[in-house]
Parts: structure tokens; C-alpha cells; sequence
């Protein structure tokens, strides 16, 4: 009989949830790295630079590598023949590590989880609780798989009944183009194949759990059914072109893992859950022997990358930016921007338009007239740090407060000159930008600690008691943003994704 203690699994958890916020999976850097040096389309290039430039700098500094830190999600398998010593549930230990290593005072992560979904959606501060998943199994250990989850990525996950004689790669291929960038590809997409609706969502999620091993089964051949689904897949979702952050381009998924178990004869369901680029999950095993600590990598385990200089790269000076400047911005174009910018993302708006609707007047500061809002929920700042990561959150969730935002003050609106964030923008809001001839800019997703190093100041300027969806004013130097939607309402999702679908078609 093994005896495991309440102080070595939650120590284990804490542990490992540090450690997946600033090391990437080895298998991870590998594959990114290789769809690095193949990509043909320069923008898609640049953003999995910024990927593993940031990979390797949250390694080296031990701070996140996305400011969303995630919701935690564990499985943990416990063999019949284990004993607890311990007084709290196992849902109790792992929200005790997940509170422990989120409020690590060394490398605070991002509180994301609030309860009552429904409302008032409050912020629990310490980012629990976590998901957890317990499976009694044979044997004499506790085998614990830790991940912490990104919203945006978890936001696309799809889920379908089909008919048992329908085409999973047809349902796959149709599916993935709705989802768009706001997943943050290249990652992996997990399939959860059969079981019960609920079952199949959870073997896809526990799919991505799994190293990527694509190129192994290109090299060996498959032979069973899902081997041969994932191999067809993998091609076949690349070939659809949508790239790095959606951008075009020849890698859209590393991989494509599946897990598959018994369904009822009437049903085939499918689970579809995507991994966003900041991967993060760590196993480990307790026998009784004490805490089981994952092992720090080799930082020689990194590709060494620069970033290389566009064309037509443009520096622009925010504080007395002109609407002749930003209508001579052409999508595609880099710019790297200096001045102040405000911040924003779903509460934030939220409140604003329940404050416009209630007649009354926004808080002191909040002035967007002529300024850029840039759609971010940073993690706090450590040591010298001005702010902690900082990466873009999906701009598509703010689209219907487009008119809100953009519209001039004589038409009621707030006269905002621009946006910043990442992923595409729906049909509605690309309307409401060409009409108010403003312009949406993206950072890349993923690449949130280099981002943060070009903020040389901020400073909360209203709703505080958001956490990190207060509006925050910073100041930046040489931000490094693409063009995505210039004054016409062209968007580089609609046009990069549809270039490179034909350029890899016409390649054959
Ligand atoms: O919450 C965030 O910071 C980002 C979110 O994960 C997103 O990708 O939209």
C-alpha cells in the first residue's frame, strides 16, 4: 500500500503549474521551429519568430510566456492500491497548489477564473477552482497531468453528433476556417473521437496532453484507422493555408492527436479542441516517495533567433499620429509604435456601454478620442518590471462594441482612432472600421513577454476593481504591430489565409 501525502501532491502541483507558465514542452520549440524555417510567407515567418524569441526569453527570465496563464485543468489517475494522508479532497489539494503557484510572489501568474459565469463574473484572485479529472486506475502510484489552458483557444472548441457514415475530414475541414486566428495557430488540434457528448470532449482534451510525434508517424507509416485520420488530417488542415496567428501559410496545425473509445451504434461524436501556441502541460508520477519535482530543461533545448528587418517597417509616433498618417497604412505593413496607448478588453467595454446606456459620463481619463485602444489583460508586474507579459487577447469578442468605440462623438460614439489586439475581425466590425476610416493592428499572440519589453510605462486609469480588465494607460516604445485592417476595411485574415490556400494547391 502507498502512502501519499497531502504536502508532496500539492508542493508537485505548485511546482509544475511554475514551470509550465515559462517552459515550453520540448517537443513544442522542436516542431515550431521547423515550421519556422520552412514558412514562405514573411508575415507568418515573423510571428513564429516572435513565438520562439519570447519562448526562449520566458525560459531564461522564468515569467510566463502568455499573459493568460490559463485555467488549470489536471488529470489524475489513481491507482486502487494508494492510501491518502490527507484531510482535503483531491479537487481541495490541486486548487491549493493552483492558489500557491499563482500567487508565487517570485513569478505571479495571471488570475484569470471568475465564478458565476452567468454574473456578476467575479474575479476569484487566485485562479481557482481548476478542472479536475480523476480516474481510479490499477496499481500503486498517482500519475497527475497538469495544464493550464488558454481562454482564447478554449473559446473554439467545437463539438459535433455526426451520423456514424459521415466524413470526419469533411467535418474537420469545414469547421477549422470558422475558428479563425482567435486559437492562435500553429498548435495542435485535439480530436476526442466516440463515447458519450460529454465523454468525447474530454478524451480531446486529454489528446493534447500528448508530444507531438506528427513526424514520427509521417516517417514509420500509419497503420490503424486513427493513425491514417490523423496523417490525412494533418495534411489536409495545413493545405487550407490559414499560417501563423491566421496570417497565411503553410503550417497551421504541429499536429493533429486523437483519442477514440466505444460509441452507441446511432452516433459518431466528435470533439474538436484546439492548443493554442502557448502549450503547457507537465506530467509527473507520486509513489510515496516524497515530491516529485519536473526537471528544468537545457536552455540549449532553444533555437537562437533574430528577428529579421521587413521592408517596410514604419515607426509612428501615437501622441501626434494624423488620420492622413494611419490612411497611408497599407495591411501587411509592420509599424513598431512610441507613444501612449489605452487598454481594454471585455469588461472594460462591458462597463462603458453600461455607463453610456445609463446616460452618465465616463470615470475621469477615460477619453478615447483620436487615441488607439489596445486589447490586453497583463499579468502583474515583478522586480523592475513596468508591467508583466502583455500579449494581445482575441479582438473578435470586442467586435460588437465596434460603433460604440469607433463612431465620432457627434454620432454618439467615443471617436476612437484605432485598435490593437490579435485575430481577425467579423463582417460588422470590419463595416464600422471602413466607415469611420480607422484601422485594427495585431500583435502576435504568444509572444507576450517580448511585447510587455517595449511598455515603458503604465498606470491604471479607471475601473480598478477589474483586476487585470481595468483601463490601463501605457506607454510604448517601438511596439512591433502588423497592419491587419487598414482605413478601406481590407483585413489580412480575409486575404493571407485565401493567397496561400492557392499557392499551396497550385505547389501540389
Ligand atoms: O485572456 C487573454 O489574455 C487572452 C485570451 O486567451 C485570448 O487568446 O483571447
Amino acid at each position: 500500500m502507498t502512502v501519499i501525502n497531502k504536502t508532496d501532491f500539492i508542493d508537485s502541483v505548485e511546482s509544475a503549474l511554475q514551470y509550465i507558465s515559462y517552459y515550453h514542452p520540448k517537443d513544442f520549440i522542436d516542431s515550431l521551429y521547423s515550421a519556422y524555417q520552412k514558412e514562405q510567407n514573411p508575415a507568418a515567418r515573423d510571428a513564429m519568430a516572435q513565438m520562439l524569441i519570447n519562448s526562449r526569453m520566458c525560459a531564461e527570465g522564468k515569467r510566463p510566456i502568455c499573459q493568460d496563464t490559463g485555467i488549470v485543468t489536471v488529470f489524475v489517475k489513481i491507482g486502487m492500491g494508494v492510501q491518502w494522508d490527507s484531510d482535503l479532497t483531491v479537487q481541495q489539494m490541486v486548487d491549493e497548489g493552483v492558489r500557491r503557484a499563482y500567487l508565487s510572489e517570485d513569478n505571479p501568474l495571471r488570475a484569470s477564473i471568475v465564478a458565476n459565469p452567468v454574473g456578476p463574473r467575479k474575479n476569484t484572485k487566485d485562479n481557482t477552482p481548476a478542472v479536475v479529472h480523476v480516474k481510479m486506475v490499477s496499481g500503486n502510484t498517482v500519475d497527475v497531468t497538469v495544464a493550464a489552458k488558454g481562454g482564447g483557444s478554449e473559446n473554439k472548441s467545437k463539438f459535433v453528433m455526426l451520423n456514424p457514415n459521415d466524413s470526419i475530414v469533411d467535418w474537420v475541414l469545414k469547421t477549422v476556417p470558422t475558428m479563425g486566428a482567435g486559437w492562435c495557430p500553429p498548435g495542435m488540434l485535439g480530436l476526442g473521437i466516440g463515447g458519450t457528448a460529454e465523454k468525447a470532449m474530454v478524451l480531446a482534451k486529454e489528446s493534447l496532453m500528448d508530444p507531438i510525434d506528427i513526424h514520427e508517424l509521417i516517417e514509420r507509416g500509419a497503420e490503424t484507422p486513427v493513425e491514417k485520420l490523423r496523417l490525412e488530417l494533418y495534411e489536409k488542415v495545413n493545405q487550407l493555408g490559414i499560417g501563423a496567428q491566421g496570417l497565411g501559410g503553410l503550417t497551421t496545425v504541429l499536429d493533429i492527436k486523437i483519442n477514440d473509445c466505444p460509441t452507441h451504434a446511432a452516433s459518431l461524436p466528435i470533439a474538436m479542441i484546439p492548443n493554442c501556441a502557448a502549450t503547457r502541460h507537465a506530467h509527473f508520477v507520486l509513489d510515496g516517495n516524497g515530491p516529485s519535482f519536473v526537471e528544468a530543461p537545457s536552455l540549449e533545448d532553444w533555437p537562437v533567433i533574430t528577428q529579421e528587418a521587413s521592408d517596410s517597417v514604419k515607426k509612428v509616433n501615437l501622441d501626434n499620429i494624423t488620420q492622413q498618417e494611419i490612411e497611408s497604412w497599407q495591411p501587411g505593413d509592420t509599424l513598431l509604435l512610441s507613444g501612449k496607448i489605452l487598454t481594454g478588453r471585455d469588461a472594460a467595454h462591458k462597463k462603458i456601454k453600461d455607463i453610456l446606456d445609463q446616460g452618465e459620463s465616463l470615470p475621469e481619463g477615460v477619453d478615447f478620442e483620436g487615441r488607439f485602444i489596445y486589447y490586453v489583460g497583463p499579468v502583474d508586474p515583478v522586480g523592475d518590471e513596468v508591467v508583466g507579459p502583455a500579449g494581445p487577447t482575441t479582438s473578435t469578442r470586442m467586435d460588437k462594441y465596434s460603433d460604440m468605440m469607433l463612431n465620432d462623438k457627434s454620432e454618439g460614439g467615443l471617436g476612437l482612432m484605432g485598435m490593437i489586439g490579435k485575430a481577425e475581425r467579423g463582417d460588422a466590425a470590419l463595416a464600422s472600421i471602413k466607415k469611420n476610416k480607422s484601422v485594427y493592428l495585431m500583435a502576435v499572440g504568444g509572444a507576450a513577454f517580448l511585447v510587455s519589453k517595449a511598455i515603458k510605462q503604465s498606470r491604471v486609469v479607471a475601473f480598478e476593481e477589474l483586476g487585470m480588465e481595468a483601463i490601463y494607460e501605457f506607454e510604448v516604445q517601438d511596439m512591433p504591430v502588423t497592419v491587419a485592417v487598414d482605413t478601406n476595411g481590407d483585413s489580412v485574415h480575409k486575404t493571407g489565409p485565401q493567397i496561400w490556400k492557392v499557392k499551396i494547391q497550385e505547389a501540389g
